[in-house]
């Protein structure tokens, strides 16, 4: 090929001279000379921006963002207190090369959805001035062996090019659901997983505090206990930073946060609110300013009332809301589904059923509102034990009425499961004391179903000896669609006087 290229031009080479003659001849010399000048530039010009073409077409490319602040963030003191500590200690290098102090280089937030990881990782590049580049561990999941591993490469040299090109000394690199790729290598049966993973902890490992820009890598996960533990050694992503469902004061705040735009009415008390929402995540409770403003709107209402709110919580409560009727068996065995949760609860806590309610219009769907607890921060295996219980109690109370279960109780379940995850992290089970960053994904599935099956029999027992209450408050609920609390413990009274050795227990 070559040889005949290098032919073809000697062939010219004749050509072109009788040519320059020619035109030295005409004197159009300096014409010629500009227009070859001008056209070597569009050429340069041109394979440049193709070059930039194939470099922005990487999947899971940065999304650019706006600044935002710690100021921003409701409640998560205690959060944002430890990520501001490590990154203080980011900033000062001179400090730490002077006292050879290992570097930080990842950060891992873990904890529920929707409680505001991804705004602290934005925060954090905010507060130390980088540039903010996410990512989700999806996005590297592919199907061809190796390209999640050139992709994870592709982020971090993008990371230091977007830095430089900024003119920032540092990049903070977000991956969200990182457990997607730093998930538990298990002996070669996801081997594009392992080059992934692999890659990053190369990548993390390459990265030294003298090396500028400086890239901190900012991990999100709400499944903590399945990431590798070459993850989670030093070096890696030691700072370990809990991200939990807001508190009381924390929710009043992230709903001031949220309310900011929008007319509130005087009488308004978000306190109450915040009350009313116990165990709600900060995006949901965004959810519940934006879904009051539409009532608002709808209302023709010059602002958002008391009433816009409360009416918010139950819809973000129950979900999204469907056209189809439901028939009159699935009505059915909703009620009898939440009865079990409401009856559980007594038995496990007396006086803490506020409501149990179907949805009106025939649909599918109903709910049991609990008196407002407080906010706790210790927990006892007992308490624990409880609270899946009343999880496990509507799916207990199929199987008792049914002799089956159904579809209903995925999420009752999947709460369930993280009650049993944060019990076996706390020492809280049969398994005693451990490290669970070791356990393997069979042995988590192993305890799970220990503990969950263990209690599923005794909830179905307690709510067993319940069949008549379950019967009487199904004939209210079916009829009212509503049935208050009081009026439920009076349902559950009457049969009290039965011999009923697990209530007078509890
Ligand atoms: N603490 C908070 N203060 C204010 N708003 C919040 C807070 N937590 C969550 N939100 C709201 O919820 C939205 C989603 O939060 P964010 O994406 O940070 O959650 P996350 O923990 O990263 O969730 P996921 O694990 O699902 O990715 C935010 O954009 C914000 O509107
Ligand atoms: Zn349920």
């Amino acid at each position: 090929m070559r040889n005949y290229t290098k032919e073809i031009l000697i062939g010219f080479v004749p050509v072109f001279i009788l040519f320059m003659q020619f035109i030295v001849k005409v004197n159009m010399l300096p014409i010629v000379l500009l227009s070859g000048l001008i056209g070597g530039l569009l050429y340069v010009a041109r394979s440049r921006g193709n070059l930039a073409a194939i470099g922005g077409e990487r999947k899971g490319k940065p999304r650019p963002t706006t600044p935002l602040s710690f100021e921003e963030i409701g409640g998560q003191e205690r959060a944002k207190q430890e990520i501001i500590e490590a990154l203080d200690f980011l900033v000062h290098e001179e400090q730490i090369s002077k006292f050879g102090i290992r570097p930080l280089k990842g950060i891992l937030l873990t904890g529920p959805p929707g409680t505001g990881k991804t705004l602290l990782a934005k925060a954090a590049a905010h507060y130390t001035d980088s540039v903010y580049i996410a990512a989700s561990g999806s996005e590297f999941v592919e199907m061809y062996v190796g390209v999640g591993a050139s992709r994870i490469r592709d982020m971090f040299k993008e990371a230091r090019q977007k830095a430089m090109k900024a003119g920032k000394t540092s990049a903070v690199l977000f991956i969200d659901e990182i457990d997607v790729i730093g998930g538990k290598r298990d002996g070669g049966q996801h081997r594009e997983y392992d080059q992934t993973l692999n890659q990053l902890l190369t990548e993390m490992d390459g990265i030294h505090t003298a090396e500028s820009p400086k890239i901190l890598i900012i991990g999100a996960t709400n499944r903590k206990e399945m990431l590798d533990s070459a993850l989670l050694r030093p070096g890696r992503f030691d700072r370990h930073i809990g991200v939990d469902l807001p508190d009381k004061k924390g929710r009043k705040h992230i709903l001031h946060i949220h309310a900011r735009n929008k007319p509130l009415h005087d009488e308004v008390n978000l306190e109450k609110i915040a009350e009313e929402s116990f165990g709600f995540s900060g995006a949901q409770l965004e959810s519940v300013m934006n879904e009051a403003a539409i009532y608002a709107m709808r209302d023709t209402s010059e602002s958002l009332t008391q009433r816009h709110l409360s009416m918010a919580i139950d819809k973000v409560l129950m979900g999204e809301q469907t056209d189809r009727e439901a028939t009159k068996e699935e009505r059915e065995r909703v009620a009898l589904h939440e009865l079990g949760h409401a009856i559980a609860a007594e038995l496990v806590r007396p006086g803490s059923v506020s409501q149990v309610a179907l949805l009106p219009r025939g649909q599918a769907l109903g709910y049991v509102r609990h008196n407002p607890q407080q906010d706790r921060y210790l927990y006892t295996r007992e308490f624990l034990e409880g609270q899946i219980m009343i999880a496990l109690g509507g799916a207990a109370a199929e199987e008792l009425f049914y002799g089956d279960r159904s579809t209903g109780s995925r999420g009752d379940f999947e709460q369930a499961m993280n009650i049993v995850r944060s019990m076996v992290e706390s020492g809280l089970t049969e398994l005693g004391i451990i490290d669970s960053s070791m356990m393997t994904p069979d042995k988590w599935a192993d305890v799970t179903h220990t503990v969950l099956e263990a209690l599923m029999s005794r909830i179905k027992q307690m709510l067993g000896e319940q069949k008549e209450v379950f019967l009487r408050s199904l004939d209210v609920l079916i009829k009212e669609e509503t049935l208050g609390g009081d009026r439920f413990r009076s349902l559950l009274g009457t049969v009290q006087d039965l011999p009923n050795e697990e209530l007078q227990r509890v």
